[in-house]
């Protein structure tokens, strides 16, 4: 369905399902393994006979992937590797004042990846997860997804490239509660990082008090801001690609060209509701972009470049004749990213999501002006033994 207008509301949202979400996560901290049997046997219609995928069963499914599929991962994988191998940060040390410091940078130890799996298998976030997970050093990758049967080989090809401990063939909010707090089978991890629907982020929002998240990665977004030099037929299949995640997706053109607006509308096709606006210029249309926060945001315009500058909250870019879908599996950054807004304040999955900065101190020889600013602003607190216990030292 075309609609003339901006979207008032993402279709559907993480906060819409937290009750039902909630009582998921609760009964799987009751009852543990048999809770995660009888809730996906309920949601998901899937009789578990195991809740941990042995290696020999993960290693015969990787043995039947296409031999063409596998080449393709190799190549991605070096080229996400490349990109996340760019970001690393090194560990730093300086001083100033007579203060050395300095802040290094260590992985978390138990890492949880969910790989969503309802409608399709999406192996290619598992690369996207662990890549950046490996390159940042974590050492203990657990990973969940529905299998409705059999594991998808291209997720068990990758997740021995991974070195994965467990792979748990576990879904939707069941899995995240899981991987939190731990049953019988599943280990509890530090983090869980992934995407999913509404009800795999929801569960994320829900455990985040007791175990870190990456961000809300739910249903599919793009935004595409084009002008008339844009070809209607790759802006409609943009649109139409993700479309493809289903019905759920936030799919939004915006452009100065009634023309090419009309082109694209005809072109498009699908059950998906598409959002068609007519902006005066592109530099309204980046307003708009900033205000949705979009996951995915295409400048398809040649003052893309210049319009970069512009933008403020998007997960990923993509410039010019670019298409988002590259981004997806081959482009280098990632595909993780956020959506409902988050873009406002997140961006998308980096190693910086799988390591700390602990920063650390030693002042030996401190200016005077230092000493005494610390014990001013503590006594001023009304913490005097903090002050005393800086003073006694530098008198
Ligand atoms: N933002 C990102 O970075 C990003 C990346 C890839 C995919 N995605 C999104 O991930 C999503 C994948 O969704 P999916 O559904 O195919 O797979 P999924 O694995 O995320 O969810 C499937 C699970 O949801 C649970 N579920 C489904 N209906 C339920 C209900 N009524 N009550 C309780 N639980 C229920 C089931 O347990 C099922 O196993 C898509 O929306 C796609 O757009 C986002
Ligand atoms: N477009 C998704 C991120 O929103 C990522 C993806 C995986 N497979 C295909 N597409
Ligand atoms: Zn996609």
């Amino acid at each position: 369905m075309i609609r003339r207008e901006l979207p008032k509301r993402r279709v559907q949202s993480f906060s819409d399902v937290l009750d039902r979400v909630r009582e998921i996560i609760n009964r799987v901290r009751v009852g543990g393994d048999q809770a995660l049997r009888e809730l996906t046997l309920q949601i998901d219609g899937v009789k578990l006979d195991r809740l941990v995928l042995e290696d020999s069963y993960i290693k015969e499914r990787s043995e039947v992937l296409d031999p063409k599929v596998k080449e393709a991962i190799d190549n991605v994988w070096l080229q996400l590797t490349s990109f996340h191998d760019l970001i690393k940060p090194p560990n730093l040390g300086g001083g100033s004042e007579g203060v050395e410091y300095g802040i290094i940078w260590k992985p978390i130890r138990k890492l949880g990846i969910y790989v969503p799996g309802g409608k399709k298998a999406y192996p290619s976030s598992l690369m996207m997860a662990g890549i950046p997970a490996k390159i940042a050093g974590v050492k203990e990758i657990f990973v969940s997804t529905p299998t409705r049967g059999d594991l998808d080989p291209a997720i068990a090809y990758i997740a021995q490239k991974l070195q994965v401990k467990n792979v748990y063939p576990i879904g939707g909010a069941q899995a995240i509660a899981a991987m939190a707090y731990g049953t019988e089978s599943v280990k509890a991890v530090d983090k869980i990082v992934g995407p999913g629907n509404v009800y795999v982020q929801g569960a994320k929002f829900l455990v985040s008090s007791d175990v870190g998240i990456d961000a809300i990665e739910g249903p599919t977004e793009l935004v595409i801001i084009a002008d008339e030099n844009a070809n209607p037929k790759n802006v409609a299949l943009d649109l139409m690609a993700q479309g493809e995640h289903g019905s759920s997706s936030m799919l939004v053109l915006i452009s100065n060209s009634a023309e090419l607006l009309n082109e694209v509308s005809n072109l498009l096709q699908g059950d998906n509701e598409f959002y068609l606006v007519k902006v005066s210029s592109l530099e309204e249309g980046i307003q708009i972009a900033n205000e949705l926060a979009p996951e995915h945001l295409s400048l398809y315009t040649s003052r893309a470049r210049e319009l970069l500058a512009r933008v403020e909250n998007a997960g990923a870019i993509t410039l010019g004749n670019t298409p988002p879908a590259l981004i997806d599996y081959s482009a280098g950054p990632d595909h993780i990213l956020p959506t409902n807004g988050w873009a406002r304040f997140k961006g998308g999955l980096t190693v910086f999501d799988f390591l700390k900065g602990i920063s650390y101190v030693r002042a030996e020889r401190i200016s005077e002006s230092l000493v005494k600013s610390a014990e001013i602003i503590a006594r001023y607190e009304g913490f005097n033994v903090h002050a005393n216990s800086v003073g006694v030292r530098y008198e």
